[in-house]
């Protein structure tokens, strides 16, 4: 991996073997995430982008299956990992989880038990693996309280989970994510049930940790509003593919995907579209068991060429920094999709 890379996916795969066929979740993804970098991963429901986040943790379903497919991580303390070599339990991918990698989820539950206090959480984290004394880390946990802008932190080290507001509870998350000093954070989706303000407010400590701790963010979300305000670079997801990657800016502003044109379309922006219906992108995402031939989103394109794209998968095309999986890609040279 080149020195500056943190994480690189290439050709992760992740099958569901169902009754009624085989469902390719994660059907050939790469990327790669610098140290430091916000990479937003956008796709709509069901597009395979939690299942790929959990094949980089090793927290699959028991079920799935992976078939191919390579993840490599090399945390800022300079060891190499293969992470798609290690099994759900190994020690190794126990440290890894511990010590360099953070989630964090739309439901702060799912990380939260409701039966210890906020602080005995974060204590038991760093006790275990930053080898930290009782009382050191009831203040390392009061300090990543405080860190994470909750207000007495000294009182709340001793509340329980349901003692708190929803946003507080998501901040409690997030402290207990970056007590371990990750390189790298996964935000799946943290904002999506929150109102807009406190989604305003989390996305903005989530920036300023970043900057502070010089960690790097894979953010997933549906949102493309979200991803303008965090990411650097954004790779858009489509039925276990990613069909297109670029910097924040090209993805705005020279989008060279019609489903990310389509995505782009369907944004409020304000002051323009208010009482104005917005274009949806037309029909349903395909039924995971019955993927379309060629380019899967060809069904419901608008540039699709009966004879090639119902036919022929498309080949990546690459434009600089900028990837399209899409036989016209090319001619899309600056579509000013949204402002
Ligand atoms: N345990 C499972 N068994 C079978 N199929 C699954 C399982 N978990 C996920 N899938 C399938 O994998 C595909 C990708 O799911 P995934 O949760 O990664 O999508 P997503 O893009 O994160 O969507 P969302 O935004 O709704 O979370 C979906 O078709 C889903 O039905």
């Amino acid at each position: 991996m080149p020195a500056e890379r943190l994480l690189e996916l290439d050709d992760v795969q992740v099958h569901f073997p169902m009754r009624e066929g085989l469902v390719k979740a994660v059907n050939g993804v790469s990327y790669h995430v610098n140290k430091g970098e916000v990479l937003g991963i956008v796709g709509e429901s069901g597009s395979g982008k939690s299942i790929t986040a959990r094949s980089i943790m090793r927290l699959l379903p028991k079920k799935a299956v992976e078939p191919g497919g390579r993840i490599s991580f090399r945390p800022r303390t300079g060891e190499e990992y293969e992470l798609s070599s290690l099994s759900r339990n190994s020690r190794a991918i126990r440290q890894v989880r511990g010590n360099h990698i953070g989630m964090i989820f739309q439901e702060p539950m799912t990380a939260l038990s409701p039966v210890h206090t906020i602080g005995m959480q974060i204590m038991r984290t760093v006790q275990l693996h930053k080898k930290l004394g009782k009382a050191a880390a009831r203040e390392r946990a009061i300090d990543l309280l405080a860190k994470v802008q909750l207000p007495r932190p000294r009182e709340l080290v001793d509340a329980y989970p349901h003692q708190l507001s929803g946003g507080m509870r998501q901040r409690a998350m997030i402290a207990l994510a970056i007590s371990c000093d990750p390189s790298l954070l996964i935000a799946d989706e943290p904002t999506t049930a929150l109102d807009v303000t406190t989604e305003a407010q989390i996305l903005d400590l989530l920036k300023s940790l970043q900057s502070e701790l010089g960690m790097a963010i894979i953010f997933i979300t549906h949102n493309f509003g979200v991803v303008a305000d965090i990411a650097d670079r954004v790779s858009v997801m489509y039925l276990g593919k990613i069909v297109e990657t670029a910097t924040v800016d090209d993805i705005f502003y020279a989008p060279k995907h019609p489903y990310t044109q389509a995505l782009l379309r369907s944004i409020p922006r304000l002051g323009v579209d208010q009482g104005r219906r917005l274009p949806t992108i037309p029909g349903m995402v395909p039924d995971p068991f019955s993927v379309p031939p060629g380019c899967s989103f060809n069904p419901r394109c608008s540039h699709a060429i009966a004879g090639l794209c119902d036919v022929k998968t498309p080949p990546e095309k690459r434009f600089g920094n900028q990837m399209s999986r899409c036989h016209i890609a090319d001619q899309f040279v600056q579509e000013p999709a949204h402002v």
